[in-house]
């Protein structure tokens, strides 16, 4: 352990102390080390130190060969805020300007306050937790009794890479640096490590199976009675669903090296050499609903695709989402403590958002998944562009050339299969001349799945004992559906272009013609023949997982996975060459395939 101090604003007679602690090496592996050929004895000690060493053979041997995973030493970061007199020696600084955390982001500042000056103490805190870049801030205070650690004051909760209070960090201007530094860091590392903690993620969600089937289940009852029970079953963590998440994981860390990824090559003029290559977006804010699985499955995309998160859940999966959280942050510590947990920060309060969302130079994109009315308020709230995953108000269509049986297991599994997911159907369009034949059995079909049909007005019309649908336009999140019928093709795709809301919309039909005019007609991010509606996901599509079904327009539409989350770079090599009003080089644009380079 070792200290400096370090300056804070302009007032260096405060005190100010970076506490540096030693890093741990890894264990070492003893048998590992001697089947490299290495003799116990000294050569066990270097290794221990970091140091390469020659085995009995003369070849060298690296401690990554032989060491399990390290800790890096921890900073912290302590500041006295409140006037109190400076209480050990200031050591002299090499620079009085050097940021307070020496450019690194400290793992935690410790804020000394006066007890009579909490109050006004909250923008200070802020500015030095920023100064600290810190990643968590823990408060003492003193007074006439001496010191007490605040456990009393608003906790601080670890949110973006630590900032405690993010009213106040807004007001203090971040500079960019304190998120993206663990984005920064994601990028740095290989392509194998990133992997590494993907799969590392996968085994711990397995590992922890009854600890987050426990804290799932306090969400859960608490709950109860407070929401519909279809929103409560897509609250629900099952053993299947965990395994299920975390094979995903693995999917993804399987997935090709998405990062640096050629995507076109052009030869400007002879030596000049033009690519297009893909890269993170940088610093994700994504704001889901209550769904607990969701935040592994957003973290995994945005890891391997070298993104930095700001994560906000909905408030019934609190304790899901905390410990899911948790166990991720740990995992990033252990194995790739140069980004750490700050990678990963999780935002408790929706009061939290709209600081948030003044931060249009730290924050790259907003992605909010969940219903119209947050991606609204969102879109109108912030100039960082929002990526919309908003509600799903999707369509089957059962065409004249239907296959009954196709149609009637179609319509059921679109509605029933899981009705609270966006991608179910809320509304059957069966054509007219089906109205005596497949469309009772449709009903029926439904009815039997424990689904109520509400009759749109032409349905109405032929089934008067159906209960009304208000409007066409909803979504019912439930076992309900509306009914309705159309007269032909083009009817039915107006009928979607007036109600749907772009997500996911279905015919059912043996007609090929008929399956390609509405599969090219349709306006929506996810048009399907022959299938259910239920496929539009990102599990299902084979992208291993999604942040959610992107129902905006730009830049990812649908399900979005690994490639929804990077932008792309033009990278430019040269040797000497100058536009000169373009009489400098002779033009060739050789367009080059990407895949011979
Ligand atoms: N296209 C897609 O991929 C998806 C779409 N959906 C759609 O989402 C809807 C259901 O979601 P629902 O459960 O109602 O979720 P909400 O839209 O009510 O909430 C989702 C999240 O947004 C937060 N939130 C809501 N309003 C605000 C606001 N004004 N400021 C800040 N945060 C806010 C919530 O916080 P808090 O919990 O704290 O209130 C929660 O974390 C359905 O329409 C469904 O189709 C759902 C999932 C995926
Ligand atoms: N991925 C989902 C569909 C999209 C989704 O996330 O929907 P929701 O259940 O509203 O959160 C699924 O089919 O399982």
């Amino acid at each position: 352990m070792r200290w400096s101090s370090a300056p804070l604003g302009d007032d260096p007679t405060r005190l100010s102390l970076l506490v540096h602690e030693a890093p741990e090496t890894g264990q070492l592996d003893v048998e590992a080390a001697e089947k490299l050929g290495i003799s116990r004895g000294p050569l066990f000690g270097k290794l221990k130190r970091g140091e390469t060493v020659l085995n009995d053979e003369g070849r060298r041997i690296s401690p990554a060969d032989v060491l399990g995973p390290g800790r890096r030493g921890r900073r912290v970061a302590v500041v006295e805020l409140s006037g109190l007199p400076a209480a050990p020696e200031p050591v002299p600084l090499p620079s009085m300007q050097a940021p307070m955390s020496e450019g690194t982001p400290c793992d935690a500042l410790v804020a000394l306050v006066d007890r009579a000056a909490v109050d006004g103490a909250g923008d200070a805190i802020a500015r030095a937790a920023l100064a600290a870049k810190a990643r968590e801030v823990i408060y003492w205070t003193r007074d006439a009794d001496g010191l007490r650690c605040q456990a009393g004051l608003p906790a601080p909760p670890v949110t973006v890479a630590g900032a405690h209070d993010l009213h106040d960090l807004a007001r203090a201007e971040p500079n960019g640096e304190l998120w993206p530094a663990g984005s920064g860091a994601l990028q740095a590392l290989s392509s194998e490590e990133r992997v590494d903690v993907l799969r590392a993620i996968a085994d711990t969600l397995e590992a922890h199976t009854d600890e987050i089937l426990a804290a799932n289940a306090e969400d859960v009852e608490a709950s109860k009675g407070k929401i519909s029970d279809s929103l409560l079953q897509r609250l629900i963590l099952k053993p299947a669903k965990i395994a299920q998440l975390a094979e995903g994981i693995r999917s993804i860390a399987r997935q090709e090296e998405p990062l640096g990824h050629v995507l076109s090559a052009t030869q400007i003029a002879e030596g000049l050499e033009l690519r297009k290559i893909s890269v993170p977006i940088g610093v994700l804010l994504i704001i889901f609903e209550a769904r607990p699985d969701a935040l592994p499955q957003i973290v995994a995309l945005a890891i391997r695709s070298g993104n930095g998160l700001l994560l906000k859940g909905g408030k019934e999966a609190a304790r899901s989402n905390a410990l899911l959280h948790a166990l991720i942050a740990r995992v990033l510590d252990e194995r790739v403590p140069a980004v750490g947990a700050g990678l990963v920060s999780l935002v408790t309060s929706r009061d939290e958002i709209d600081a948030l969302l003044k931060l249009d130079d730290v924050i790259d994109l907003v992605i909010p998944r969940g219903g119209n009315a947050l991606v609204s308020y969102i879109q109108h709230s912030t100039r960082i562009p929002v990526l919309g995953h908003a509600d799903g108000i999707c369509h089957v269509y059962l065409d004249v050339d239907a296959d009954p049986a196709k149609a009637l297991a179609i319509a059921v599994d679109s509605k029933a299969d899981y009705p609270a997911a966006c991608n179910a159907a809320e509304t059957i369009l069966v054509h007219e001349a089906l109205a005596d034949s497949l469309a009772p059995r449709v009903v029926e079909a439904l009815k039997n799945a424990g689904v109520t049909v509400h009759a749109g007005p032409r349905a109405a019309a032929r089934f008067p004992d159906l209960p009304r649908a208000e409007t066409m336009r909803h979504e019912y999140s439930s076992l309900d559906v509306a009914l309705e019928l159309v007269p032909d093709l083009d009817a039915a795709i107006e009928h979607i272009h007036a109600n749907g809301s772009g997500h996911t919309e279905v015919i059912v039909t043996e007609d090929a013609a008929t399956a390609d005019a509405f599969l090219s007609k349709v306006d929506a991010a996810c048009v399907h023949h022959n299938a259910s509606s239920r496929f539009s996901d990102g599990f299902r599509y084979g992208l291993g997982a999604e942040v959610g079904i992107s129902t905006g327009r730009i830049h990812a539409r649908g399900p979005v996975g690994v490639e929804g989350l990077l932008t792309t770079k033009f990278v430019l090599r040269g040797n000497g060459q100058l536009v000169a009003k373009d009489t400098g080089v002779k033009y060739t644009h050789v367009i080059r395939d990407p895949r011979s380079l």
